[in-house]
């Protein structure tokens, strides 16, 4: 802890998803379903900030034969990011501040008839010590996260004519074990993950509210099917990773 200059805002960061992004949105009646597909359920709000369209989305799935180190690996690592993230034209680390702590500039397609937006953001992967217990009272075999916040950067020499859009997006996720009996080893069909991604994503400056809303409703379902996929078959041959 404390290994670099964000430590502090980061640990707040973890904290306040801890806290709150791990509450199932079924449980309550603020957040609303707005795509189902099999274990994957996503909600919304909706959010107005200064006359800009702020929606926060949670979403949770279950997801086989992968480990919640493996998922928020795949997530983290910038080596692959082009592998799944469908809606980034460029993107590039401006620092590391350790291991598993670095600060990314990217930059999103242009969405008509939108100005093209911008992110800048440090993006932290961490194993959580002592697992919040789900609401079903089950014990996961280890709980990984990844944080990544808007934080501001000299060396963000920013692409002309994109909207700065801040960011501050949670993967939270979470390993079940189920043994095979019998003393045999244990094998991905043992395995499963749990997330829950939370996402806020203010657009930085107007855009259409039917433009935005069109862009949630349809990238962050694609995201969900795209990525997970991804890390299911990427690990599918590997080593089981805890
Ligand atoms: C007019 C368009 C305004 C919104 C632009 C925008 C800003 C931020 C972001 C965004 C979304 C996911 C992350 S992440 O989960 O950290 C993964 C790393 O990239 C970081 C940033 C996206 C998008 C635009 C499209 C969009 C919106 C949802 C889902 C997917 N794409």
């Amino acid at each position: 802890k404390g290994e670099h200059r964000l430590s502090a805002v980061l640990e707040k960061h973890i904290q306040n998803h801890l806290s709150d992004s791990l509450q199932l949105p079924g449980n309550d009646n603020t957040w609303e379903l707005f795509a189902e597909e099999g274990e994957m359920k996503v909600y919304r709000k909706e959010l107005v900030e200064d006359g800009l369209i702020c929606d926060p989305l949670k979403a949770i799935h279950s997801i086989k034969r992968v480990t919640a180190r493996e998922m928020c690996h795949y997530f983290w690592d910038t080596d692959v990011r082009l592998e799944w993230e469908g809606t980034i034209e460029s993107f590039r680390v401006l620092e590391v501040l350790d291991e598993r702590t670095i600060i990314i500039y990217q930059t999103h397609k242009r969405v008509w008839p939108s100005a093209q937006r911008d992110c800048l953001y440090l993006s932290s992967m961490l194993k959580i010590d002592n697992p919040p217990v789900t609401d079903g009272g089950r014990i996961p075999h280890d709980t990984w996260m990844v944080c990544n916040f808007s934080v501001d950067h000299n060396d963000a020499n920013s692409v002309s004519g994109c909207v700065r859009a801040t960011v501050e997006i949670c993967l939270i996720c979470q390993t079940f074990v189920t043994p095979p009996g019998d003393n045999r080893p244990i094998d991905r069909d043992c395995l499963h993950c749990e997330i829950v991604y939370v996402a806020n994503v203010n657009p930085g400056g107007w855009a259409p509210a039917s433009v935005l809303r069109a862009i949630y409703k349809r990238e962050y379902p694609k995201f969900l099917r795209r990525f997970t996929a991804y890390v299911q078959t990427k690990t599918n041959a590997k080593e089981i990773w805890f």
